[in-house]
């Protein structure tokens, strides 16, 4: 991909900061740079730890989407999970009524300071509330190890579990606990084991998972991820960073791009944005949301704008990361 020049990016960029309806992932703001490129909208929004060989990816993943067309879409909907983040199981039946018609729940658990118990009440509130037809999976975020993760595998086996994603950190944890859960049926999803990894196809090539979690700005983009998913040869479901609304058309072009699309995908975070930046918010409409790039609402660029300090830090690591990507792209 050729790269556009520097002025043009910082040109059309502004940088927000949206508070959260709940804490997630550690967080209670999210912070996220815009861009406005000639096929529209676009964000660059890795999160604000990571380092920049990481973050160049997700830049890479902002000027795919804002300077050259998405694939053909195949799909013009793509139904999504509701999100559950790793709140008491007295705040589950709140958090799923924004999602109205969503049948399938990701809950968050392993939660640094949290217990298995804690988990098992928000699971078992959120079978509750969805009833037996409802589909659960859940998200560790490697916060596991194999006898921890076997463990809860065990303690969550009543409430008919869809996948465990990502339950322990490396690869090798993950391929021992699928030998150990072999018997269950219980599939591995692995998350950052793909996103995270020098190598996203090595979790595939071990043998360690039974589908992956893609994202649009950790791979690089669209076209990246796509090349990614053909060569995995493996089911997957594609799932948000926590982007804003521009950010989840991104990931709604590149699932309606994908061949095979048989899991709900983590497309619905924009519902734990107290406010969303778009007009037309992509929101779950009947369990779905629809393929389409959004407008950018003017007045929230301006009520949310980050301040001075924020934007000047996200200007120094928008040209950091301009910088890396062009020593890869030969030629720009
Ligand atoms: O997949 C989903 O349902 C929503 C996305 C999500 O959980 C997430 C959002 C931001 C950062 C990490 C993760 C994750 O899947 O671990
Ligand atoms: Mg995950």
């Amino acid at each position: 991909m050729e790269l556009p020049e520097i002025d043009e990016l910082l040109a059309g960029a502004h940088v927000v900061t949206l508070p959260l309806i709940t804490r997630f992932r550690g967080i209670e703001v999210r912070e996220a740079m815009l861009l406005r490129g000639p096929e529209g909208w676009t964000e660059f929004s890795p999160f604000t730890e990571y380092a920049d060989p990481e973050a160049a990816n997700w830049l890479g993943a902002a000027i795919d989407f804002g300077w050259s067309a998405p694939p053909p879409a195949l799909r013009e909907r793509i139904p999504v999970n509701a999100t559950l983040p790793a709140v008491p199981a007295a705040e589950v039946d709140g958090i799923l009524a924004r999602y109205a018609g969503t049948r399938t729940v990701k809950v968050k658990v392993a939660e640094p300071g949290q217990v298995i118990a804690d988990d098992v009440a928000r699971v078992k509130a959120t079978r509750a509330f969805l009833g037996p037809e409802g589909r659960i999976r859940v998200d560790a975020n490697g916060g596991w190890n194999v006898d921890e993760a076997e463990h809860a595998a065990h303690a969550l086996a009543g409430f008919d579990l869809e996948y465990l994603e990502q339950p322990c950190a490396t690869v090798a944890e993950l391929a021992e606990l699928r030998e150990r859960l072999h018997d269950w049926q219980l599939p591995i999803a692995a998350d950052e084991s793909v996103r995270k990894a020098e190598d996203p196809l090595a979790v595939a090539r071990a043998g360690a998972a039974d589908l992956l979690v893609i994202k649009a700005q950790p791979l690089g983009g669209i076209h990246r991820a796509l090349q990614i998913v053909a060569e995995a040869g493996l089911p997957v479901v594609v799932s948000s960073a926590l982007d804003t609304s521009v950010g989840i058309s991104m990931g709604a072009a590149l699932a309606a791009a994908i061949p095979e699309l048989n899991y709900d995908c983590g497309l619905a975070t924009v519902g734990l944005f107290e406010t969303d930046v778009a007009i037309d918010p992509l929101v779950a409409v009947n369990g779905a949301i629809p393929v389409r790039r959004v407008e950018v609402d003017e007045r929230v660029l301006a009520d949310f704008a980050a301040s001075n300090d924020r934007r000047h830090w996200w200007t120094a690591r928008l040209e950091r990361c301009y910088r890396l990507l062009s020593e890869l792209t030969p030629g720009s």
